[in-house]
């Protein structure tokens, strides 16, 4: 599926693709575009499926539809590899893309992700609530998991900006990736990714908190290492944006 897309930065700049979690639009990488591009970075965010401006599919998806709408995304922009950078959903597709599609993928971050979430049942739970109770009481739930009590406190403003994303997004679009995640399972795949990983957790993140999340993939990709960012949800890009922006810029620079 071709996802909509928006490209900032240097044309001739190392191509950095930001892939977000599920509920969001490529607005919740805003934190990142700045210092990614004053860096000399070419920086491809996205929508995934069924969210934001990209299509609803007509069907449940799978982690490998995911993926496959980033390849596709590489070849319509004609770049052959690029830097991937994902949470949490967009973690796991880009841990499909390791593992699938080695050649294509450059440095990859992982953050606030995890390579198995729930189980199917609990995931079609979720689908089966939006569909029926409206994503406003999705979006009532998951900016609870996406942010600490302090900062929706500090940030009203920007706390109902992001309610406002997640409620925004079709009901079928959050469903369809509701099956993806509670399809996916990477975890014995983990050891085939070969490129430069960085794993980041937030260390109050209750949907995918470091033990038994981040700590599992930094365990079994080759040479990965791991960060817990203090004083962060699920959306740690957002409420600890300098930490996680110096992590990713001092990993994509890092001598080769
Ligand atoms: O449930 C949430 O909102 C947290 C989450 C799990 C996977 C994802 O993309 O977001």
């Amino acid at each position: 599926m071709r996802v909509n897309q928006v490209a900032e930065g240097p044309a001739d700049g190392e191509v950095v693709v930001l892939s977000g979690s599920i509920g969001s639009n490529l607005s919740m990488w805003d934190p990142q575009v700045g210092p990614l591009t004053s860096a000399g970075y070419r920086v491809v965010r996205y929508d995934p499926r069924g969210h934001g401006r990209t299509p609803v599919p007509d069907a449940p998806c799978t982690l490998a539809d995911l993926g496959g709408d980033v390849v596709e995304l590489l070849d319509t922009l004609g770049v052959e590899r690029a830097h991937f950078v994902g949470l949490s959903l967009g973690g796991m597709t880009g841990m499909w893309l390791g593992i699938h599609e080695p050649d294509r993928i450059d440095r990859l971050v992982l953050c606030c992700t995890s390579p198995r979430l729930g189980d199917p049942p609990m995931w079609e739970e979720r689908a089966r609530q939006a569909r029926t109770q409206g994503m406003a009481a999705i979006a009532d739930a998951s900016i609870q998991r996406w942010f600490t009590d302090e900062w929706r406190a500090r940030h009203p403003e920007l706390a109902r900006e992001y309610h406002h994303m997640t409620a925004a997004t079709p009901a079928e679009g959050y469903a369809a990736c509701c099956h993806a995640i509670g399809s996916m399972d990477v975890l014995d795949d983990l050891p085939k990714i070969a490129a430069p990983t960085l794993v980041i957790s937030a260390a109050d993140d209750p949907a995918t908190p470091p033990a038994g999340h981040g700590e599992r993939i930094a365990e079994a990709v080759p040479g990965a290492r791991l960060e817990v960012v203090p004083g962060a949800a699920h959306l740690a890009n957002v409420e600890q944006a300098a930490h996680v922006n110096e992590l990713v810029l001092g990993h994509l620079g890092a001598v080769r």
